[in-house]
């Protein structure tokens, strides 16, 4: 969709505070009645910008068509066409032609006044910058894309043309790139405090960063995890999307040798995961734009206990990790059942725990990324056919319960094991000779 009209308010956004119209008739040009000074876009010829050449021009002679409301309207600038009319000043009513009988949006559009308009005259084609966070109900009530603008710097030329870069592949952008004001429900574009003036999550404290992420609390909201793509780009969007939908449908989605797709695909398969688990807090998967929120999981990670810290063959670290795994099985169990998806990494880095006593009594999977559809017919756990990344997929399997617990088991100590051959906690030798009898972790009891 090309942007048709590009709409601004002016005051803390085109220009830093806010136009007195008991102020502007002082100084050196200013005409003996005040409001001779305002007449309509009159500020717009006194505010001067590089118009090209090193030349500088009134700020409304660079633009194509201009709808300038003054005080209690609206502006609107650089118009290609709707239903706008060129160069005729106006105040708020006229700015938009509105039909009788139509069902009129009633609104406070930038500055005080109500301004009534329809839907069906505005194009929805635009984009409006504004600095006011209270103005991005526009996008709600018009479908209008709402750029919040941050009031020290206003509209510099980089938030204009970000803003307008992001459309200009030809596609419906306008929906996805602004998480601010199109990808959150109601209740979330009323909290402005998570979102920077971009229209960015606001991020807090860093938690942790992997490959292709970093993972941070978000600032305004202490039930949340947001989590940002390093290397996500606009340009991804459409394969991203292709992909969300194979798989959202239930298809698997083979990704070969294809460096993009298999990048996409991870994120399309975490994004999907925590939608099924319903954890993922924004935005819709279909809207995703580079970054992802999602609920904070609970509990404490087991190397911050202080058994952990004990030989990996010493009984009390067995133990602790013994209980640890059969808690997270009942999560993997649970999750399938409840929900129809197997988490597949749940190495202990990402599972946290309630501890009681110095033992774990709850556990929480975190990390979705790597889980797959499976089902539960009361006999069999029955693995879907997601295709995982970087992962044998295993798609098709069946186990029974014990087959399933006895499973995931042996998974988790020999990664914790293993892991700990890596550290030097134990030799090669000693690990190894350990992991190939395991009948004592399958027992629950202790
Ligand atoms: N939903 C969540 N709730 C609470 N903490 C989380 C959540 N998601 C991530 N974290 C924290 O953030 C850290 C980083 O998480 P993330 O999943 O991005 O990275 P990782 O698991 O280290 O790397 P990778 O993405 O390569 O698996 C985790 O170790 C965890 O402590």
């Amino acid at each position: 969709m090309t942007i048709k009209i590009i709409a601004f308010e002016v005051d803390n956004t085109l220009w830093s505070g806010i136009l007195d119209e008991r102020k502007i008739g002082k100084g050196r040009n200013a005409a003996s009645n005040v409001e001779d000074n305002l007449e309509c876009d009159r500020a717009l010829w006194y505010y001067r910008a590089n118009g090209g050449h090193d030349k500088s021009r009134p700020i409304i002679d660079l633009v194509t068509y201009d709808q300038v409301g003054v005080g209690k309207s609206f502006t609107r600038l650089d118009s290609a066409g709707c239903s706008m009319t060129t160069r005729q000043p106006t105040n708020c009513r006229p700015s938009v032609r509105y039909k009788r009988g139509a069902k009129y949006l009633t609104m406070r559009w930038c500055c005080q006044s109500k301004v009534r308009v329809t839907p069906a005259d505005l194009c929805i084609d635009q984009i409006f910058f504004d600095s006011n966070p209270s103005s991005k109900y526009i996008r709600e009530k018009l479908g209008i894309r709402f750029e919040l603008v941050n009031k020290q710097s206003g509209v510099t030329w980089d938030v204009y043309q970000r803003a307008l870069e992001r459309d200009s592949s030809g596609t419906d952008n306008s929906r996805y790139d602004t998480p601010f004001c199109t990808s959150l429900s109601s209740a979330e574009l009323d909290n402005t405090d998570s979102y920077t003036p971009d229209g960015q999550p606001d991020l807090g404290k860093l938690l942790g960063e992997g490959k292709f992420a970093k993972a941070y609390d978000a600032a305004g909201d202490p039930e949340a995890v947001i989590k940002v793509m390093k290397s996500w780009t606009t340009e991804l969007r459409r394969r991203f999307l292709e992909i969300y939908a194979i798989i959202k449908d239930g298809h698997p989605f083979k990704p070969g040798n294809s460096n993009n797709d298999q990048y996409l695909l991870m994120i399309a398969l975490e994004l999907r995961n925590l939608y099924m688990v319903g954890q993922l807090k924004a935005p819709k998967p279909e809207d995703f734009s580079g970054w992802f929120s999602m609920m904070k999981v609970g509990g404490t990670p087991l190397w911050k206990t202080p058994l952990y810290r004990k030989h990996p063959f010493s009984v009390t670290f067995q133990r602790l990790i013994k209980t640890a795994c059969h808690l997270t099985v009942d999560e993997i169990e649970d999750y399938v059942k409840k929900y129809g998806v197997e988490h597949r990494d749940a190495h202990l880095a990402n599972v946290h725990f309630t501890m009681q006593d110095n033992q774990p009594v709850k556990a929480y999977l975190l990390d979705w990324g790597i889980a797959v559809r499976m089902r539960y017919d009361r006999e069999k756990y029955i693995r879907g056919d997601d295709v995982l990344v970087w992962q044998k997929s295993e798609a098709g399997q069946k186990y029974s319960p014990e087959e399933f617990r006895r499973y995931w088991i042996t998974w988790m100590v020999t990664t914790e094991y293993e892991a700990n051959i890596r550290r030097g906690s134990i030799t090669e030798r000693d690990g190894r000779e350990f992991l190939k009898d395991l009948d004592w972790w399958f027992l629950r009891s202790i």
